[in-house]
């Protein structure tokens, strides 16, 4: 029998019993849980698998670009190559000798046949009157102009009588009076040196087509070529391409062009080139001007205000008047026109390649009492050379 004491005893007992089990029960699953945390705490993160399935290739429809993407899983970051920082070049012109050993040969090719008419009339056995008027022809045809043709036959028929016929005798004689026609004791230097604090300033004239902007562009080569500072003046506001047009041809040897806006007041534009030539300290500045020929009149009020202002801060050293060779007696009228608005002091004839007419060296000298001291010889950078009467005429020799 269970004595009231007993029962006490083991209620205590089960109590005790019950209270450890309790204990042991929650202590094991309180670090069951900490250490199953911790395990996912350390597991590595999920990754993706390591290859995809592309897509099925679905043709593009309206509104998406038919191309493949720009981010395509083919390209790489290595693969992209990315492009040279480009520098701008700058070109360096040909140098004097080079140009005009080269640009002989064009001279020659252009004008051989007026040389060659010419030797091969006077080295005739029996030299008649015919053969006399074939030369006089020979000569007008080619542009020298009727004055300076009569003198030169009038030579010739002298020296021929007296010292005598043959081919090289002919060749001799023809050569010397030919120089001498084209005048070899006038001065062709170019002015283009600075004075003590001044730029050269060379003023670029004539009608519209005949070559001006491409003679301010290449005449540039030519001096950078010589070590000059050059500054260009883009004062052909007229024709709208024209500024851009200098522009170009002074980038590509790193010669700045000062230009003002489309249709703008040239005069005004020809100061500030001048101002900046000053400021820059520069050799030369090159002035390129509107050729339009309306009336005598504007022409001279525009061009004589560009020499007046350019004036004011800086001596016009050089008004070079460019002459189309190509245009004959018209541009001779034309040129006629200019030398009367403008005191010129020197020619540029351009397009000499252009025409076998070499004779209008002759006769432009003649007309305007100004040395032709520039020949263009084609529509290249470097198609410009110093006009040298020695080599001019054994051009139309050779
Ligand atoms: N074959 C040849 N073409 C030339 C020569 N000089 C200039 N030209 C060409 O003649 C054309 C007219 O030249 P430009 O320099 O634009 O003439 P521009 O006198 O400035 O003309 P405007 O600005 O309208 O007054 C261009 O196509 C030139 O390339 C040359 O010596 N030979």
């Amino acid at each position: 029998m269970l004595t009231p004491k007993l029962v006490t005893l083991l209620t205590d007992q089960a109590l005790i019993t019950i209270v450890v089990v309790i204990a042991v029960v929650l202590v094991v699953g309180t670090t069951g849980l900490v250490v199953a945390r911790r395990r996912r705490a350390e597991l590595p993160p999920a990754t993706k698998p390591a290859s995809v399935e592309a897509p099925e290739s679905v043709e593009p429809t309206v509104g998406e670009d038919a191309e493949e993407p720009r981010d395509t899983p083919t390209r790489t970051l290595e693969d992209t190559e990315l492009p040279e920082p480009s520098a701008p070049t700058v070109e360096k012109p040909e140098s004097a000798q080079g140009r005009l050993v080269r640009l002989r040969a064009r001279l020659a090719r252009s004008q051989g046949s007026l040389g060659k008419g010419l030797l091969a009339l006077l080295s005739r056995d029996k030299l008649d009157e015919e053969a006399w008027e074939d030369i006089e022809t020979t000569l007008i045809t080619a542009d020298v102009g009727v004055a300076p043709t009569q003198e030169l036959v009038e030579k010739l028929r002298t020296r021929m009588r007296v010292e005598g016929v043959g081919a090289a005798q002919a060749r001799q004689i023809l050569r010397e009076e030919l120089v001498d026609l084209v005048n070899p004791s006038l001065d062709r230097s170019l002015k283009v040196s600075r004075k003590e604090t001044q730029p050269a300033v060379v003023l670029v004239v004539g009608v519209n087509g005949t070559g001006k902007t491409t003679t301010v562009g290449k005449l540039a080569r030519v001096l950078v070529a010589e070590d000059k500072h050059v500054v260009l003046g883009a004062a052909d506001t007229f024709r709208a391409a024209a500024a851009d047009q200098l522009q170009t041809w002074g980038e590509r040897v790193g010669v700045r062009t000062v230009r003002g806006p489309e249709g703008g007041d040239p005069a005004s534009i020809a100061f500030d080139s001048v101002k900046q030539g000053i400021e820059e300290e520069a050799d030369v500045v090159l002035v390129d001007t509107a050729g339009r020929l309306h009336t005598k009149t504007g022409l001279m009020d525009e061009l004589g205000k560009v020499k007046r202002v350019i004036e004011k801060s800086a001596e016009v050293d050089e008004v070079l008047l460019v002459i189309d060779a190509t245009t004959g007696q018209n541009g001779l009228t034309q040129a006629r026109v200019f030398s009367e608005v403008i005191d010129v002091t020197g020619l540029v004839l351009t397009k000499l390649d252009g025409t076998a007419k070499g004779g209008i060296v002759i006769a432009v000298q003649r007309e305007l009492g100004v040395p032709v001291k520039l020949v263009g010889l084609g529509e290249g950078p470097d198609d410009l050379a110093p006009f040298d009467p020695e080599e001019f005429v054994d051009a139309l020799l050779d």
